[in-house]
């Protein structure tokens, strides 16, 4: 059997995430797998990601497995764009992990035990929309770079921020879970969509490849990624404010029961729109685009033009 080779950028989350899946791949089937490693553009700059642009990170590896240089890549599910890549498929969306965001801060104080001015870093305009949104005197700044140097902001020689904002999810894959102080209620901290997942994409005409990968599929946490994501690109035609989503999977009377919550934040906190929707798995990406447009009903448009 021949070895697949697995694209993967040499970030510790990106070199964690792929090993992760390329033992479980050969776990599954028996077929070896070596990773590759292909430097992005998103690796080599040190200019703030807004103005790199979405999807820069993960450009780099659809190139390489359109160009046969690899055969399959696993991306955090979150910093794909919302469209489908022509001639690619994702193939697999593994077990997700905890999707929430968690808070590590100096000397393990939680969000309420941060005494005021307490500086926070955070990168996302969604994390800093809701902290600001929780109105307390807390300072947000916006940092960048690799989850290991965001800790390193915080705990380490060279740390010059009182806590930084990350998803659990990279935290967890990196083996840092300890230095978490607390993990953010989703009331208070709603999740990016998708944020905890992976998607495995190969190139769509890859036909056994394809049939081999759904041997990581996970049918719940495909349901629950596709209602996000489905919200997330239904809003993203009308409104350009922060967005967050969450589904959850629980058993229902009549069976599997999805429960998606959605909200749309302006950038300085001061206005959300927060609505639910519920309905079966099989109608994951109809829920999705129902709640968009429920958000987009309420007024989720008009948010965008509050400015910091
Ligand atoms: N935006 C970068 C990014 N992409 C995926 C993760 C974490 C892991 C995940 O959500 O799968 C992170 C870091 C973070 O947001 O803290």
């Amino acid at each position: 059997m021949s070895t697949l080779r697995l694209g993967t950028r040499g970030s510790t989350l990106a070199l964690a995430q792929s090993q992760l899946t390329a033992d479980a791949l050969t776990a599954a089937t028996g077929r070896p797998v070596e990773l590759v490693r292909i430097v992005t553009q998103g690796d080599r700059s040190s200019a703030p990601v807004a103005q790199l642009g979405v999807g820069v990170f993960v450009s780099a590896l659809r190139d390489a497995l359109l160009a046969g240089e690899i055969d399959f890549a696993v991306h955090s599910y979150k910093d794909l764009p919302t469209g489908a890549h022509a001639g690619l498929h994702i193939a697999a969306i593994p077990t997700r992990e905890d999707p929430r965001d968690v808070l590590i801060a100096k000397g393990g104080k939680t969000l309420a035990e941060l005494p005021p001015g307490s500086v926070i870093g955070t990168g996302a305009v969604r994390r800093i929309a809701q902290l600001r949104a929780l109105g307390l005197e807390l300072q947000v700044t916006p940092i960048r770079g690799n989850i290991d140097s965001r800790i390193a902001r915080v705990h380490g020689p060279e740390a010059d921020l009182d806590a930084v904002v990350l998803a659990r999810a990279g935290v967890a894959r990196i083996g840092r879970v300890a230095e978490i102080a607390e993990t953010l209620d989703p009331m208070l901290m709603l999740p990016a969509p998708a944020q905890g997942a992976l998607a495995v994409e190969c190139r769509a005409d890859d036909a056994d490849l394809v049939e081999l990968l759904a041997a990581l599929d996970h049918a719940p946490s495909r349901a629950a990624v596709t209602a996000e994501r489905a919200m997330l690109a239904t809003l993203e035609a009308g409104c350009s404010a922060p967005v967050a989503a969450h589904a959850e999977l629980a058993e229902g009377e009549d069976g599997d029961e999805i429960y998606l919550r959605g909200a749309v934040i302006s950038p300085d906190g001061v206005r959300a729109i927060r609505l639910s929707r519920t309905g079966t798995p099989a109608d994951a990406a109809e829920i999705g685009k129902a709640l968009a447009a429920d958000l987009l009903d309420a007024g989720a448009d008009t948010l965008i033009g509050s400015t910091e």
